[in-house]
């Protein structure tokens, strides 16, 4: 990089508007869509797609709902001449969609690009022609009147050779290519002039598709830009007004959302962006941008990674796993705030209408998303991820000085590894701290009965180190009886803080567990955790675990 970028790089200057209305405007429907995968997508592939290929992506295009699908160059490219050809003779086209085609202004081009469309109901024939400043003296070492002239010129072509297939209901359009950095009332004029040639009319509107060719400044600029083409352009009634967005600053999808703000009706797009350097805007980022804002795009994303997968396979480019809304990790907090959010926004979310969960700007099940990856636990988490995928995971509700506990087991296991812990690591870790507890207690079983007067007798039949002991006690409920059981048998005080239980499964499967919070030896409280058929065996085995817990700790301590 230089010190000084000016003496190389010129600020690009934009129009002066003072009255602009863009700003205040909003995005209240879905414009005209015009998907150019198959045209500008594939002419930026490092493979073009065979014509199968091609093929296969069209009818998916047909399938999210483009009524407008850019499918080639005829002119340009044989497989391209002879797709469209398939796609007419096998009549692949439903009457609702329109296929377009790409030529430049040149006699022999358009020629053969009629030839290609001839027997289809309806097309777009798309001519273009650059106008800017730079490729009028370096690439067509000519004038303004020049490249005006190439434009006018292809234009009465069009007309001319589209006239000598009349079965064909033709849309006309055009584009002065490298708009962005063309001097406005330039562009307007040439434009037009385009108009006054093709003579649209309301029922039969010429499309004028104002391209970014190259993203030159900010959003804003662009908006400028088309509010001015949209409020100076003749014939404006008779005119489809359409950008086509370049990424090559990062921001062309803000760009098309200020233009089409700005007076846009239609947009030129590719999905997940490919496209020419940096892309064509990315159209499913568009539309579920406004989808988002309740505004129905008019497109079907509903199965985003269907959409993902065929992407990827047709154009062998990798779609990056932080791609908006379809990326692989674009629904998954790592981070213990987020993880926490998204839990209580989760579990509140399903007693309101509108979506309010925090850190997710959209449901991922509206994407055909599940919810299993949206929280992913690595030592970045915290107690509200890990809480979550037991619950969700293994249907684990802990309370929340466990979630605490055994957040902090999780941490350790995660900073000795240093990789994320998955979910069936994690369930494996709370079983080995908590259900499959060993010590030198072995609980084999319990029966409960009630005394008059209205106490609880508890008799538990154990081993300890192998040898098999039975006990009895008393209490005013059956935990409190098995605590005074262990109590005498162990001499050591057992101190239980807090109880909590729930079901786990359903039907004649159900079983229950039972979370006990006891005080530890250093005053400190640590839980107990067990499951049975029987809720109150759960509770017995979880004292045993405990005492397991506490009894085992000290030793371990030792030995490390
Ligand atoms: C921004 C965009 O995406 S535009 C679309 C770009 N896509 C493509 O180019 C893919 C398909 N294109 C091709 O395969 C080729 O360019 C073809 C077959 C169409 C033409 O190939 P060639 O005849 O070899 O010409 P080439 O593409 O090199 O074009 C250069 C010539 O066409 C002229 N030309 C370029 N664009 C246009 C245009 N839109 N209208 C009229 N003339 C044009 C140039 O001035 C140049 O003329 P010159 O030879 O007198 O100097
Ligand atoms: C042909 C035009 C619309 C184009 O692809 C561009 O300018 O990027």
């Amino acid at each position: 990089m230089i010190s000084n970028p000016a003496s190389k790089y010129q600020a690009f200057k934009g129009v002066k508007l003072t009255q602009r209305q863009w700003p205040s405007n909003q995005i209240t429907k879905a414009p005209i869509w015009m998907s150019t995968d198959l045209r500008d997508g594939n002419q930026a592939l490092i493979d073009p797609m065979s014509i199968e290929t091609k093929l296969r992506f069209f009818k998916h295009l047909v399938a999210i709902g483009f009524k407008q699908i850019e499918v080639g160059f005829p002119s340009a490219s044989d497989i391209d001449f002879k797709f469209v050809r398939l796609l007419i003779e096998e009549n692949h086209i439903p009457d609702d969609v329109t296929i377009e085609v790409l030529t430049q202004a040149r006699y022999e081009l358009i020629e053969r690009t009629v030839e290609s469309l001839r027997g289809t109901k309806q097309a777009i024939l798309h001519m273009y022609n650059p106008l800017a400043p730079a490729f009028r003296e370096i690439v067509y070492k000519t004038d303004k009147a020049g490249v005006k002239n190439i434009a006018t010129q292809g234009t009465k072509w069009v007309k001319e050779l589209t006239a000598k297939a009349p079965e064909v209901n033709w849309t006309y359009q055009y584009s002065p290519e490298v708009f962005s950095s063309t001097e406005l009332r330039f562009a307007k004029e040439v434009c037009d002039a385009v108009v006054n040639i093709w003579q649209p009319s309301r029922d039969n509107k010429i499309i004028i598709n104002l391209p970014a060719t190259v993203e030159m400044n900010t959003p804003n600029t662009y908006a400028d830009q088309i509010e001015w083409m949209h409020t100076h352009l003749k014939q404006r009634q008779h005119i489809i007004l359409s950008v086509h967005p370049h990424n090559d600053r990062g921001t062309a999808v803000a760009a098309a959302e200020l233009a089409l703000m700005a007076g846009a009706d239609r947009v030129e797009g590719c999905l997940f962006g490919n496209g020419e350097r940096t892309g064509n805007v990315d159209i499913v980022t568009l539309a579920m941008n406004m989808y988002t804002q309740g505004v129905h795009p008019e497109l079907d994303f509903s199965n985003i990674d269907s959409v993902r997968m065929l992407v990827e396979e047709c154009n062998q480019l990798p779609i990056h796993p932080r791609h908006p809304y379809a990326g692989e990790l674009v629904f998954t907090a790592f981070s213990g705030s987020h993880q926490d959010a998204i839990k209580k926004g989760l579990a509140v979310q399903d007693k309101q209408a509108l979506w309010q969960v925090p850190y997710l700007p959209i449901d991922p099940a509206d994407l055909g998303r599940s919810y299993e990856s949206v929280v992913r636990v690595n030592s970045q988490s915290g107690k509200g991820g890990v809480a979550f995928l037991l619950a969700r995971e293994a249907g684990l509700e802990l309370p929340r000085k466990l979630q605490i506990e055994f957040s902090k087991i999780v941490q350790t296991h995660n900073d000795n590894t240093g990789k994320e812990a998955s979910a069936a690591a994690i369930i494996d870790l709370f079983e080995q701290q908590y259900f499959n507890q060993s010590g030198p207690f072995e609980f084999i079983k319990s029966q409960i009965s009630t005394l008059v007067g209205g106490k609880q007798s508890v008799d538990i039949q154990f081993k300890q180190y192998g040898t098999t002991h039975k006990i009895n006690g008393v209490g005013n409920g059956p935990i409190d009886a098995a605590v005074n059981a262990i109590q005498s048998f162990t001499k050591q005080t057992i101190e239980l803080v807090d109880f909590h239980e729930h079901a786990l499964g359903s039907g004649s499967g159900v079983i229950a567990v039972c979370y006990l919070e006891l005080k530890a030896q250093n005053n400190m409280s640590e839980f107990a955790v067990a499951k049975d058929s029987n809720s109150m065996t759960a509770a017995i085995k979880a004292l045993f675990n405990g005492i397991n817990r506490q009894w085992v700790e000290p030793v371990m301590q030792k030995q490390a």
